[in-house]
């Protein structure tokens, strides 16, 4: 696949839960090789985009190419392969197995997915841990470690199978800001060491904007704007920049609509 074709490419994207329907012809592209913060208003459908990428949910109609391969079209078995072979997630509910120790969480997927001899899954197992900074707790088990340890194992685990796409949803929630400020130096480090492409689903505006090299903001179920972090914060419409800053009111209201507020005060009624 050429270098410059982006890695997922999603065309007229189509879907709904029940009667809310969450995308309507959506398409974005999201860069091969790069980090993408994928941010926009609670409830908009950003961790449904990464399981509609991930083929664990499917379109009502449009394509999801990733990395040249329509995620429709394959079949169970092909699809299990790829992401399998191409995909790492790192979701905020991704617990590790309480019941296996640091070292033999980030060994499982080599063990299930792999016939490695046991030699080779110790050295992978251990470089993982190295890269995150945890090779001395592999004796761990999930119980002792804290909240921080416990996601950078699980990124060591969502890395163990060398993804080249990797997916995070809300890695930063609930850290304190020294194991956020590592999760963030990971999630950048690893991008640029590994050469993958990284998307990545946050409120964190400030952390997203220090590590993305692209934000795509989307809300009602279109993407509002796409560009790096500075174009945005510059360029993008006004509901990009209220979106960013943080600002109360803005195109989308502090007030929810109401009637004149000195009617209905003077009108007594409830
Ligand atoms: N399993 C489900 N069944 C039905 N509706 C769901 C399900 N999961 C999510 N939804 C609905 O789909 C919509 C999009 O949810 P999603 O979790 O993708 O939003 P989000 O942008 O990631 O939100 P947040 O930023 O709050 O995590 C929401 O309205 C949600 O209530």
């Amino acid at each position: 696949m050429a270098t410059d074709q982006p890695y997922v490419s999603v065309r007229n994207l189509t879907f709904s839960r029940g009667d809310r329907l969450i995308y309507n012809n959506l398409s974005v592209d999201f860069p091969r090789g790069k980090v993408t913060a994928i941010m926009g208003p609670s409830g908009t459908g950003k961790t449904t985009l990464l399981r509609l990428i991930g083929g664990q949910l499917t379109p009502d109609s449009g394509t999801i190419v990733v990395d040249g391969q329509e995620i429709g079209k394959l079949r169970r078995q092909q699809l299990f392969e790829l992401r399998k072979q191409k995909m790492g997630m790192l979701f905020q509910t991704g617990a590790l197995f309480t019941d296996l120790s640091v070292f033999d969480n980030v060994a499982f997927p080599l063990r299930v997915h792999t016939s490695l001899p046991e030699s080779v899954i110790r050295d992978l197992v251990l470089m993982k841990l190295e890269a995150v900074g945890l090779r001395g707790a592999r004796d761990l088990n999930p119980a002792e470690l804290s909240g921080g340890m416990a996601r950078r194992v699980a990124l060591a685990r969502s890395i163990a199978m060398d993804p080249e796409l990797i997916m995070y949803d809300e890695p930063f929630t609930g850290l304190d800001p020294i194991s956020m400020g590592m999760i963030v130096k990971l999630i950048r480090g690893l991008n640029s060491a590994l050469g993958l492409t990284s998307l990545l689903v946050s409120h964190d505006v400030e952390e997203s904007c220090s590590i993305a090299d692209y934000l795509c903001l989307v809300s009602g179920g279109r993407v509002i704007g796409f560009g790096t972090p500075e174009e945005l914060l510059n360029e993008g419409s006004d509901e990009v920049r209220q979106f960013l800053r943080g600002d109360p009111d803005g195109p989308v209201p502090f007030h929810y609509p109401a009637p004149d507020y000195r009617q209905d005060i003077l009108s007594g009624g409830r």
